[in-house]
């Protein structure tokens, strides 16, 4: 703590700068709403302020630059009014935290100190020129989160400078007083941290800028890497760290990055909403938040019905050890491997040779393009051009072909029985195509004649015999127009390719397989795994482990549907994600960096990727020169006693540092029967709750399970708890009963296993999806068994846990 004098000080400069913030805001208001006023008025009176003339060229060209200059003005004054709104939106956000830090820099080669105060923005005084306030994000702040007072430096776009901090501070303040003042040695004073860390947690997700952590400012600050690869255990901050990295990057690129060329893929819809509120509380818009499987159905169209990765992983979690469930086991693991990956890519290798399946194009029950005639065209290209843009010069091939089968369409016998029973409005229109050319521009006239036209039936100039018969021509053109467009429709859309096909005749005996795919080893159950897949297909439906090859391919036949538009790809829960995944959104976003955040430790899916290591594949996606690796051991989420509980259950847990945080250790009870359970679960969420925690989450192991205890809680009486499916929209507080793979990223005051049996959890693929579970608490943890525990727990030194003895 500071001296009384210095607190004093401090107090003082608060109170300066929170009343000259008071005095800017003051100014800007109204220039905020004249400028606001100022646009809504050009708006409404754009029209006239330009003389619109269009009787002579230069008329024309007098018009058109009158409207630019209009336009210009306008733009000019939006502009400003956005730059001041924003501004007086930030000076708002400060007048309640004006700075949460500061540093004293003195530069080598300078005679004074500097005194650093950082907040979430910069404020200058009214002389232009000094920073009363940085922001977070500028360089010389970053020597905050990265030094201890001592020799410290930092880069600027000019070079490094060097200097020494000679004092570091932190700040709680609140309605413009000084709550409290650390000053710290280590890089982050840990007195802050345990404060932040002890508060319940919200129904959202907070900013993390006052007490970010020197490992974590790294990945926040990386720049340089194509790929930037964070392993970092549960609860140590990866989340944040990466929404944190979002608004670092929209701040230094600020002139060319904007948040909609930022992409999240989050694990599912609801973590969108937990983590929506980060940015907005930094001052920046959002980024583009998704998930791949919204991803996965906007590119798949309505042609093939997708399941989803929990639907998948529901079954792997509840079926049987049964043939057909080790068949799909063998085939998500393959079809996410490597070797997939590459077997696909030689098949697409062979389909520059042969193979290729087209579908024809039909109209009225013929085949207006047949297969063979595509094949031939197709296999007439030169072989050396990519199979993609041999696909390219089909379309244009077929387009065309088009256009002269609609040409000889027309004479057809059933063009003329579709003219008969044309409608009015038919005839009008072309009535009017026809009079457009002849350069009729009275509209009043027009109208007029095809008034008349209509009611005596009177379909034409008679005098004119040439119109009649333009005018069955032109009906003619523009029926068997209306019924090829949706024709040329399909050749846009590729739908000429045969892709369920395509994907299907990869899945044949192993000799046939090997050869397509240039000698590719096929798995265990390869036969079965080909019926199983064919089966689903054929009822025009997609295993989610199918999607990602399946897109693949489709991209390497169609050529990639690429966004150019976006430089940032964030993948939240990374280990979660295949290669096979990976390699698809480097196709997908071709300019974007990529930032991956995971835990190998909360793997849950089959099909998961290892992140770190000379092992990660993931280091291949770019090469390793450059890809950057970030190892985050530390772990703030959980209490002291919670992380070395669940640490014990990994075998690589040893790593995990817990954060100073003392607390209850986990609780284990063990109860007779479901009666039993009921109630017990409903004494701890009471007593919780009445301890003031407020965030309370039941976990499951399955949907089915969720369900099954909230039937059982609600027919025990215990009042308002929600139930969690993966339908639901938005993370709220309260208590919840929650699937554990529904509950990745998010946290809770106190959370209750519902059922840590050995029936419930006892195949090792279960591990780590329990490990997930318990850490999700902040606080609290406990266990329910009606059972044997599992053997997770069972292996555990018993000095880890507390036991509570049955009632
Ligand atoms: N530097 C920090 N200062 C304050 N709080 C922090 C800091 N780092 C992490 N936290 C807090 O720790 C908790 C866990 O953070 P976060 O959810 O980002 O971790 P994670 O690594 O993504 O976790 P998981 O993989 O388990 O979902 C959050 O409450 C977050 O606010």
């Amino acid at each position: 703590m500071i001296n009384e004098k210095e607190w004093n000080q401090e107090q003082e400069r608060l109170d300066v700068v929170t009343e000259k913030l008071k005095e800017r805001i003051a100014e800007i208001e109204p220039e905020v709403a004249e400028l606001q006023n100022q646009a809504v008025n050009i708006r409404k009176q754009f029209w006239e302020e330009v003389t619109v003339n269009t009787s002579t060229d230069e008329d024309f060209e007098e018009t058109y630059y009158s409207i630019k200059q209009q336009e210009a003005l306008l733009s000019e004054r939006e502009r400003s009014y956005q730059l001041r709104k924003q501004q007086s939106k930030s000076m708002k956000r400060l007048l309640h935290v004006p700075y949460f830090g500061r540093i004293d820099f003195h530069e080598d080669g300078m005679r004074s100190t500097e005194q650093v105060y950082i907040g979430v923005s910069s404020f200058v005084d009214s002389d232009g020129m000094s920073f009363l306030i940085y922001d977070w994000r500028t360089p010389i702040a970053s020597m905050y989160y990265d030094y201890s007072p001592g020799a410290a430096t930092y880069d600027t776009p000019a070079g490094r400078v060097g200097g020494t901090m000679e004092l570091k501070r932190q700040y709680q303040i609140s309605e413009s007083k000084l709550r409290n003042v650390f000053d710290t040695t280590v890089t982050i004073g840990d007195q802050l941290l345990q404060q932040v860390l002890g508060k319940s947690p919200d129904s959202q997700m907070k900013s993390i800028v006052a007490t970010i952590q020197k490992e974590q400012n790294a990945i926040i600050r990386n720049d340089k890497s194509r790929m930037l690869i964070v392993q970092g255990v549960a609860g140590s901050g990866k989340t944040s760290a990466a929404l944190q990295r979002v608004a670092y990057l929209l701040y230094k690129y600020r002139e060319w990055l904007k948040a909609n060329q930022i992409v999240l893929f989050s694990p599912n819809p609801m973590f969108n909403s937990y983590v929506s509120t980060v940015l907005p509380e930094l001052g920046e818009e959002n980024m583009q938040q998704t998930t791949f499987q919204e991803y996965l159905e906007h590119e798949l169209g309505t042609v093939l019905s997708l399941e989803d990765p929990f639907d998948q992983l529901e079954y792997v979690l509840t079926e049987q050890s049964t043939r057909e469930y080790e068949t799909r086991l063998k085939g998500i693991e393959y079809k996410a491997s490597t070797i997939f990956l590459q077997a696909i890519r030689n098949y697409v290798e062979l389909l520059s040779q042969r193979g290729m399946r087209f579908k024809s194009i039909r109209f009225r029950d013929r085949d207006l393009i047949t297969v063979k005639q595509m094949e031939t065209q197709f296999y007439s290209y030169e072989p050396t051009i990519r199979l993609a843009n041999r696909v390219g010069l089909l379309q244009e091939w077929l387009l065309k072909e088009l256009t002269i089968l609609e040409r000889k369409e027309r004479d057809m016998h059933w063009v003329q029985e579709e003219i008969n029973y044309l409608d009015k409005e038919h005839y009008a229109d072309v009535y009017n195509d026809l009079h457009k050319e002849r350069g009729v521009f009275d509209f009043a006239e027009q109208y007029e004649e095809i008034q008349e036209m209509l009611n005596k039936k009177n379909r034409r100039d008679e005098s004119d015999f040439d119109y009649a018969e333009q005018e069955e021509e032109q009906l003619r053109r523009m029926v068997v127009k209306e019924y090829f467009k949706p024709l040329r429709k399909q050749v846009k859309k590729m739908l000429f390719i045969d892709m369920v096909g395509l994907y299907v005749q990869l899945f044949d005996k192993e000799r046939a397989y090997w050869t397509m795919t240039n000698e590719a080893m096929a798995p265990e159950f390869w036969n079965d795994i080909c019926e199983q897949t064919k089966e689903k297909l054929s009822q025009l439906e997609l295993f989610y482990e199918d999607a990602t090859p399946y897109l693949y391919l489709k991209e390497l036949v169609e050529g990639v549907r690429t966004n150019t538009d976006v430089r940032h790809v964030f993948v939240d829960e990374g280990q979660d994600y295949s290669m096979f995944q990976y390699e698809y959104l480097k196709k997908l976003f071709p300019r974007a960096r990529m930032t991956v955040l995971g835990d190998f430790g909360q793997a849950i899916f089959t099909h998961a990727t290892e992140l770190y290591g000379i092992e990660s594949p993931l280091i291949q996606l770019y090469g390793a020169s450059e890809t950057d690796l970030i190892r985050l051991a530390r772990s703030y989420r959980s209490t002291r006693e919670i992380v070395d509980f669940t640490k014990s259950m990994l075998p690589s847990g040893k790593e995990i540092v817990p954060f100073e945080r003392s607390g209850k250790k986990p609780n284990l009870s063990k109860v007779d029967s479901r009666a039993q359970l009921a109630m017990c679960l409903a004494e701890e969420i009471a007593t919780l709750q009445t301890e003031g925690f407020t965030s309370i989450a039941v976990i499951t192991k399955t949907a089915a399970e969720s369900m099954d205890a909230y039937d059982l809680l609600t027919e025990h009486g215990c009042p308002s708890v929600r139930l969690i499916t993966k339908q639901t929209p938005t993370f709220e507080q309260g208590t919840l009963i929650i699937p554990a793979y529904l509950a990745k990223g998010v946290e809770f005051d106190a959370v209750l296993i519902y059922d840590a049996s050995s029936r419930t959890y006892h195949r090792e693929s279960e591990r780590k999806l329990f490990y997930t579970a318990c850490t999700r608490a902040m606080h609290r943890l406990l266990l329910f068994a009606t059972d044997d525990w599992t053997p997770f727990i069972q292996t555990l030194d018993a000095s880890l846990y507390d036991v509570k003895s049955s009632t």
